[in-house]
């Protein structure tokens, strides 16, 4: 199979397709199995390239991982864990950002890491300051190398008190990691926590750790010597529904999406409703539709949970371009999320970006030269174009885009939205889009 896709647009996307495990939790919880133990059985596993890149992973460090890729479960044994393999590990350098996460677990089994460089979609500069801060305070020195990070705990890792300068979902996680294993006590506050997280704590506390998760976004850790196996079902990916959910509303069409659930998704839901699209929450998933008539424009700030997730935001800006009127977006997560929106433009779409802060969120960028609001005016007709895929979200934008597009188009570099979306295009021919993939 070639990197790109034919899509002929202007179909409106009708049928039914299931989402299962989120691709920001399997991959945590997979490195959480490195703490335990016993073996550990994750269910409800998605096909997707970070699943195997983590998969490969675990084995360069010794767990031994069977992957039953239909039935998607993953059974992880980590028994026999024995060494960083700190050549090999840098075959991983560029591929995810979860090698930063193995640093904790390593550190309590071998008494080292190393951390290659880490690839993740390119939205922002994504420092990994927090992650450092956080091991130091743990005990662990960290040596700065020109592959990657070399880590070391000479006095084991004891527990901590941190407030984060922001909510990271990655820094709550190495935190969390770490914490479980450490001695004594750990307390970390403005932590972040998405559902994602909170299905980490799960699992971790199905190992034997003891958290609590205050209203407050204090996450408090009592550090334990051992941690055993786990068995878990993993909570279904709210940023895959949500951007089928997209997809329908941008190419009027009505998409069930079985796994999606309501609790995690309130302030997607709210969203949707408020541009006019309908859904109806079902027990084994919601149904995302069109229901005809005008879309409404909005105003809209994407913020750490329990608000508008920035993951949600590049699928819904395609369907914004359908809206009535003038609709504005403020990017308050990553720095440099709207380079997607050049393709939409060269497509027939009306979007303007800003470096101010177009809205009322207090935001880290605002006086800094990133343009991060967005303006869309519309609705503008969206015609074909020939189109490079950018990062993951937003490539998956520009797909939605070729398929309420008049005419074919051609998407280069859709391997990358392999990375978090299980079989697309098969859902794509389920749900009667035309296109082609040779
Ligand atoms: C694999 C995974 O789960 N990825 C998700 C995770 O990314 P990830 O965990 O990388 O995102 P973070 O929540 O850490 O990043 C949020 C913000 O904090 C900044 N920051 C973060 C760490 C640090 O050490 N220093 C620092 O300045 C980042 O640059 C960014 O501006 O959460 C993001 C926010 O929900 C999602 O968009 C990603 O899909
Ligand atoms: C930004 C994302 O992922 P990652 O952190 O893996 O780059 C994403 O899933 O949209």
């Amino acid at each position: 199979m070639t990197d790109l896709i034919h899509v002929t647009g202007g179909t409106p996307l009708n049928g039914r397709i299931r989402v299962r495990g989120a691709k920001n939790f399997v991959s945590k919880a997979m490195v959480a199995s490195l703490l335990g133990d016993g073996p550990s059985e994750l269910r409800n596993v998605p096909l997707i390239r970070d699943v195997e890149i983590v998969k490969g992973l675990l084995e360069l460090h010794g767990v031994v991982v069977d992957h039953d890729r239909e039935g998607g479960v993953l059974r992880m044994d980590s028994t026999a864990v024995d060494s960083a393999h700190v050549a090999d590990i840098d075959a991983h350098a560029g591929s995810s950002r979860i090698p930063i996460l193995l640093c904790g677990p390593l550190l309590h089994r071998l008494g080292e890491a190393f951390i290659p460089d880490l690839g993740g979609c390119h939205i922002g500069d994504r420092p990994i300051n927090f992650h450092l801060d956080i091991l130091r305070k743990f005990g662990a020195v960290v040596d700065k190398r020109p592959q990657g990070i070399h880590l070391t705990a000479p006095n084991g890792l004891r527990g901590t008190k941190i407030e984060l300068p922001y909510p990271s979902v990655g820094a709550t996680e190495q935190l969390l990691l770490t914490a479980v294993r450490a001695e004594g006590v750990t307390e970390l506050s403005n932590a972040a926590i998405e559902p994602e997280i909170m299905d980490l704590i799960n699992v971790l506390q199905k190992m034997g750790a003891i958290i609590s998760v205050d209203t407050d976004r204090v996450i408090r850790i009592e550090g334990v010597k051992r941690l055993g196996g786990f068995r878990h079902t993993a909570l279904g990916d709210r940023i895959e529904a949500a951007s089928w959910a997209s997809a329908a509303l941008a190419t009027r069409g009505d998409i069930f999406v079985e796994g999606a659930t309501q609790p995690e998704m309130i302030a997607f839901l709210n969203t949707f409703r408020k541009v006019g699209g309908e859904f109806e929450v079902e027990d084994d998933g919601i149904r995302f539709y069109h229901p005809g008539g005008e879309l409404s424009s909005i105003v809209l700030e994407t913020d750490v949970h329990p608000g508008f997730m920035t993951d949600w935001q590049q699928p819904l800006v395609v369907a914004l371009t359908q809206a009535t009127g003038l609709s504005i977006v403020h990017e308050t997560v990553y720095e440099n999320r709207f380079g997607f929106t050049e393709a939409l433009r060269g497509m027939g779409a009306t979007i303007q970006v800003y470096r101010e802060c177009l809205g009322g969120l207090e935001c880290r960028f605002g006086q800094r030269n990133f343009h991060h609001s967005a303006v869309i005016s519309g609705p503008t007709p969206l015609e074909a174009g020939e189109i490079t895929v950018p990062d993951l979200r937003g490539g998956f934008s520009h797909l939605i885009a070729a398929l309420a597009a008049k005419g074919t188009s051609t998407v280069h570099g859709i391997g990358l939205i392999d990375r978090g979306y299980e079989n697309f295009t098969e859902k794509l021919a389920a749900l009667g889009a035309d296109f082609e993939r040779p």
